[in-house]
């Protein structure tokens, strides 16, 4: 790019970039990277800004390419071996005999469907879940959303939550999502780690009151489920479950009962590690029954470092994420940050599933958000001002709805010595 053709954002940017790397060199440190680590920093960098030659793009293999806009960015299909499986519903599924039990449904969503779960997201779960915002905030209870959209409130201040002396908290603050390398969890540990003490976190001493549309922006998580402590990175069994919204359960459902689960496993459940020591991939269809999960917000600079999700006690049934909004560069590796992750790129209406032992216990993350990927087509139907409130949200959002199945199905309570919930 000449620097001419730059707009004034990426100059400035370049400039910032040059004087903080100045005389510095970061070939010692990236001796210390692992695999995993490159690859973030790789498609984190914003010089060079990431080439997709390396990403792994299904929508390339759709007949009809109506859903990328003209000036989509794309990656490519070849960059991995790749096999179709059977799926219902006049649905694509595809399946990585690199990464077993992964599973990548590119375009399963509609728009329409699209557009009900960001509806359910920003006006039902953010408003009904523990969200990183309540610690800091008094959110009243109808809710940001309703609150943003209506214009007789839209600018009213929202103020900070007010410190009670008696007020037991954590003693860290809490964040942004904070990812610490718990030990998976099991049968045997879980009364444990439930037994942990799990104080909210302090709101932080500098916040200011702020409009919805300010706190909006600052919307990064939402829980959904049984409830998900951060501070500890376990599930808090003995709180109130928050219902998951019945439009998330069924599209999981549906996502769960369309895959043909005979193609994932036929050649690869002998890998060890499955729920109970046997593998339980041929009843899924059936004992499917999601009861966790986060709605992840992102905007264009946020990122996602590499975990992986070990908190549930079933580590093998399906966990469903749905990516909406923004596309995104998502990394797979295994099971540790040594093995090289692949990157793939998400878009909105993808959903992809992680199952089964070894996928459940691969790394991943988000080390990128491609800014103004949207599509434009959704919410364009309606002109009316909810409507296009959802459309500007979007424009510069992804959201990820990421579903979980904590327990096996059949599993009792009773067994950890938890009384019932
Ligand atoms: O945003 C995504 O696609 C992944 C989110 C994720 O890995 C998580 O919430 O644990
Ligand atoms: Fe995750």
């Amino acid at each position: 790019m000449s620097t001419r053709s730059m707009s004034p954002e990426y100059k400035k940017a370049l400039k910032n970039y040059r004087r903080s790397t100045q005389g510095k060199s970061d070939k010692a440190a990236s001796d210390d990277w692992t695999a995993f680590r490159k690859a973030e920093k790789k498609y984190k960098a914003k010089f060079p800004p990431p080439s997709l030659d390396d990403v792994l793009d299904l929508s390339l293999l759709l007949k009809a390419n109506n859903h990328l806009d003209n000036n989509d960015l794309v990656g490519r299909a070849d960059v991995v071996q790749v096999e179709e499986i059977q799926c219902e519903r006049n649905k694509r599924a595809f399946i990585l005999p690199t990464i077993p039990g992964l599973v990548l449904l590119p375009s399963f969503l509609s728009e329409q469907e699209q557009q009900d779960l960001v509806q359910t997201a920003l006006s039902d779960v953010a408003r009904h879940s523990e969200t990183n915002l309540h610690t800091h905030y008094d959110i009243p209870p109808r809710g940001l959303w309703d609150i943003y959209i209506d214009p007789a409130s839209s600018k009213q201040l929202i103020p900070p939550k007010v410190v009670t002396e008696e007020a037991d908290f954590a003693s860290e603050p809490q964040g942004p999502r904070r990812l610490v390398d718990n030990p998976p969890v099991n049968v045997t540990n879980l009364a444990i780690i439930n037994s942990v003490s799990k104080a909210p976190a302090p709101p932080s001493p500098g916040t200011s009151p702020s409009t919805a549309s300010e706190l909006l922006e600052r919307l990064r998580w939402a829980n959904l489920g049984y409830f998900y402590h951060w501070g500890t990175k376990s599930y808090d069994l003995r709180k109130t479950l928050i219902p998951i919204p019945e439009r998330i359960q069924s599209t999981c459902k549906n996502v769960v009962r369309s895959i043909g689960w005979h193609a994932v496993w036929w050649n690869n459940d002998q890998i060890p590690g499955w729920d109970n020591e046997t593998p339980d991939w041929q009843d899924w269809k059936r004992t499917y029954q999601p009861d966790a999960g986060i709605v992840n917000f992102y905007q264009s600079k946020d990122t996602l470092m590499g975990h992986v999700d070990r908190s549930e006690v079933s580590c093998t049934t399906p966990l469903v994420s749905i990516s909406i909004g923004n596309s995104a560069i998502f990394l797979i590796g295994g099971q540790t940050r040594d093995v090289e992750p692949l990157p793939i790129l998400l878009r909105s209406g993808d959903v992809i599933v992680m199952s089964g032992p070894f996928c459940r216990r691969a790394y991943h993350g988000i080390p990128k958000i491609l800014p103004n990927t949207s599509p434009s087509k959704l919410f364009t139907d309606s002109k009316d001002n909810e409507s296009s409130a959802y459309r500007s949200y979007l424009q510069s959002t992804r959201i990820n709805i990421n579903v979980r199945q904590v327990f096996p199905r059949g599993y009792q309570f009773a067994d950890i010595g938890l009384e019932g919930s």
